[in-house]
């Protein structure tokens, strides 16, 4: 298949590189400097002591036009989409895959009228170390259910060819997908970012592991989860899988950008605020992050 993959940032240089194993990668960049490196380098990747390179086509994000290629998949950040979408001219035949953290971004998918939209989500720790190389930090699993459109085998011709190589598992209810993700972000993310800790620190001293179960229960509150075990037990799976990572909230305020605690903590508190729940903890660390955002710890 022909992929077309929006952003080279952490997650787009990581699954660039290996889908390009299977399939016929793009990166649209954002910056001429970035699109130069790549066709000239490839894409770089480190795992363990090892490193590796794969090449790729690369153009900049102006560049992309509907059609040119089967799939696109959009590795921005959620707040970044708003706009990355208003530049594109996607057309009713394009085949979008959004891969971003929180649930912030559904009310966009849903205001798009194109009919096959794909969702996922990625259970991997990684880092961009620089414009062409990535860092794979933890490795955990990806997961794709569509969101609209019915064609299941569009996404099994996607994903099949990565089965030994990067495996995506094909979910049947989005929305139970992206929950448990979010309930993953919402509870690893802002702690891991304030207390500026490797992800299995969380689990391992225990003082961390009280704030965790809090935040994990209230949550839970709020969503009212009807498997609660089954979330708090993916929750901590995750934790290890990916125990050396740190996570995309603390390296956005380590690197001082902006973080996505809106699209996830700020979307449960608007959860709350309709269910009319008291959320005390989860205002504390929105408020928190947001503050740390304010002071420069993540422009
Ligand atoms: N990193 C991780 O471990 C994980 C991240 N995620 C999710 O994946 C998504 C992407 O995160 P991540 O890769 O870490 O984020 P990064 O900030 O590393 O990457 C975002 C990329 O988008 C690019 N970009 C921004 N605007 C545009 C544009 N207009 N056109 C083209 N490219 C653009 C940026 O370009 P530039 O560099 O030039 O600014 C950057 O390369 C997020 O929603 C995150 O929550 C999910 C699981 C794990
Ligand atoms: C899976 C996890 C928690 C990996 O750190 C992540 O999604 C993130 O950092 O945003």
């Amino acid at each position: 298949m022909r992929i077309g993959i929006i952003g080279g940032g952490s997650i787009g240089l990581l699954i660039s590189y290996y889908l390009s194993f299977k399939h016929e990668v793009t990166v649209y960049t954002r910056t001429s400097n970035q699109k130069k490196k790549l066709l000239k380098e490839g894409v770089f990747l480190e795992r363990s002591n090892n490193k590796d390179n794969i090449s790729v086509n690369a153009k900049l994000y102006t560049e992309w036009s509907s059609g040119t290629e089967d799939l696109t998949v959009f590795c921005v950040k959620q707040y970044q989409l708003t706009e990355v979408i208003q530049n594109m001219n996607i057309g009713a035949g394009d085949h979008l895959l959004f891969l971003q953290n929180g649930m912030g971004h559904l009310k966009l998918l849903e205001s798009l009228n194109i009919p096959n939209i794909y969702v996922g989500v990625i259970e991997h720790g990684a880092y961009r170390i620089n414009n062409n190389t990535v860092s794979h930090t933890g490795i955990g699993i990806a997961r794709i259910a569509n969101f609209k459109g019915v064609e299941n085998s569009f996404i099994r011709s996607f994903t099949l060819p990565l089965k030994d190589s990067f495996p995506f598992v094909v979910e049947e209810n989005y929305m139970e997908m992206l929950l448990k993700k979010l309930v993953v972000n919402a509870v690893i993310n802002p702690l891991t970012a304030i207390l500026k800790t490797p992800n299995g620190k969380l689990i391992e001293n225990p003082y961390y592991k009280q704030l965790f179960d809090s935040l994990f229960n209230e949550v839970n509150d709020i969503l009212q989860l009807e498997a609660k075990n089954t979330y708090y037990q993916n929750l901590v799976d995750i934790c290890k899988q990916t125990a050396n990572n740190r996570s995309s909230m603390l390296k956005d305020i380590e690197e001082n950008r902006k973080t996505e605690v809106d699209a996830i903590l700020g979307y449960l508190i608007e959860v709350a605020a309709k269910k009319e729940i008291d959320a005390p903890i989860v205002n504390t660390y929105y408020h928190s992050i947001k503050g740390m955002e304010f002071e420069g710890e993540g422009k």
